[in-house]
């Protein structure tokens, strides 16, 4: 288990490069196991989930060179089935969520898709009922060994598209279901589709490799079946939640920060909700641009007056992965607001370590936590604390820079998932964290 350590307390300036966005690049890696022909993705992030994604697909058989910092060609032209019945597939597979999208791609491509339960953050309840309908519409036979928790679908004549109504607008489902469909015979419709940016860049990609997907960035999805794909190159987008996280950072060190080429048009409703604490998120060509908020930053109210209420829900709305790092920066805001997290259940549990630093946060139950902020009145006080999941993680860290002392933090393995070269990037811009081994 890897440690940090952290001397808070000190401000922070200068300029922070996003990383290619985590949960696209799952997606999009999934994806090359859709053609024969050399796929080549540009701008994937080096982090844990993606390298052991990578490392998946390289026992499953795909050919991968390293061609850059971020850029990496595939060839799926020669896979080893046999991979799917080895033990090592299921140590691969039940290492991150992601890995859960490569069943939609080898049931499209070779009719059969198998996955031990994946991984991923333990948050609450991660059902994946919406996948294998889905897989089940298009006409594959599902099974599931409750023993050995190993998922299964077959669909020996081929996939036919059909009409679908998703439960949920799942994510990884959406995008499972999409990769299936492309090589499926006629059309399927996609009806309550996820949308978020991943999604979109997926669709385009697929697009352009010869899929023909309509409706792209709404919730209604389109999919002409085709014979084959063929290879394409592709770039992936800065990740937006990291670039909410470093938001957050800044605005809790009160610290002058420029958050470099975040791609604006993708970021949705992320730089409003900040600004809903009272944050500056200035707007300069493609940056962020964060003043050093020397007095604070007060919480807005809604129109009636009533106490600021911010919740997740669905693309284009608050993504769920940025609501622990909005919660943590209303620690310091003026004023009181209301987290609501609709999705996760498990996942505010970690305020019990921000309350042991001091802040004022009443859990009212698992999806919702009043906080009531100290406006740099109190500075929250440095612990010791374990991080129980990828966000909560980066908001712990976040609360250790700007807290008094030195802290530490315990199970940052579950940071370094999605955050990539942490310590010497926060270093950068003047950061006192050092990891121990
Ligand atoms: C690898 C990856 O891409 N992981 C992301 C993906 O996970 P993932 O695709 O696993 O998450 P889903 O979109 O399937 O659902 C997440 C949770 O939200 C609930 N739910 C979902 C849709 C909905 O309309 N209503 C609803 O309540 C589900 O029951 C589930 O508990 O999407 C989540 C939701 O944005 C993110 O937190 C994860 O970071
Ligand atoms: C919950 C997350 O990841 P995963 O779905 O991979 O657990 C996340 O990225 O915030």
């Amino acid at each position: 288990m890897g440690t940090f350590q952290i001397e808070g307390g000190h401000r922070l300036s200068g300029e922070i490069q996003p990383q290619g966005a985590k949960n696209e690049a799952l997606q999009i890696l999934c994806a090359v196991l859709l053609t024969e022909e050399t796929v080549t993705i540009n701008n994937i992030p080096d982090i844990l989930d993606v390298n052991k994604l990578i490392n998946l697909l390289r026992n499953l058989g795909v050919k991968i060179e390293h061609i850059g910092k971020g850029s990496y060609t595939f060839k799926s032209d020669e896979l080893d089935m046999n991979y799917l019945n080895s033990e090592q597939f299921k140590i691969d597979g039940g290492g991150l969520r992601g890995s859960i999208m490569i069943v939609g791609p080898m049931l499209g491509r070779f009719g059969k898709g198998f996955i031990p339960k994946p991984g991923g953050d333990k948050i609450g309840r991660r059902r994946l009922d919406t996948h294998f309908e889905g897989f089940m519409k298009l006409g594959a036979d599902f099974r599931y060994n409750k023993e050995e928790r190993f998922y299964g679908v077959e669909a020996p004549n081929g996939l036919k598209g059909d009409f679908m109504l998703l439960e949920e607008a799942s994510v990884t489902g959406t995008a499972n279901i999409v990769m299936a469909a492309v090589l499926a015979e006629g059309t399927t419709t996609i009806y309550n589709a996820a949308c978020e940016p991943y999604l979109q860049q997926l669709c385009n990609m697929l697009n352009s490799m010869g899929a023909k997907i309509s409706g792209v960035g709404s919730n209604l999805l389109s999919i002409e079946g085709v014979e084959k794909l063929v290879g394409c190159e592709h770039r992936i987008l800065p990740d937006m939640v990291e670039i909410g996280s470093w938001i957050g950072l800044a605005a809790m060190t009160k610290s002058e920060i420029t958050i470099k080429n975040v791609n604006w048009g993708m970021l949705g409703i992320i730089p409003t909700t900040f600004r809903k604490l009272g944050i500056t998120v200035e707007k300069r060509g493609d940056d962020i641009y964060i003043p050093a908020h020397e007095d604070g930053y007060e919480v807005q109210s809604f129109i009636d007056g009533s106490i600021m209420n911010i919740s997740d829900a669905p693309w284009p709305g608050f993504t769920p992965d940025l609501l622990s790092i909005i919660l943590v920066v209303a620690t310091q805001a003026r004023g009181s607001v209301l987290i609501h997290q609709k999705m996760f259940e498990s996942r505010l549990f970690f305020v019990d370590k921000l309350i042991d630093m001091g802040a004022k946060i009443i859990l009212c139950d698992p999806h919702r936590a009043t906080v009531i902020g100290h406006d740099f009145k109190s500075q929250l006080k440095a612990t010791t604390m374990t991080s129980p999941d990828i966000r909560a993680g980066i908001s712990l860290l976040i609360a250790a820079l700007s807290a008094k002392g030195t802290s530490t933090i315990h199970n940052i393995e579950q940071i370094d998932r999605g955050y990539e070269h942490v310590v010497k990037r926060l270093k950068g811009i003047g950061a006192k964290i050092t990891r121990l081994e």
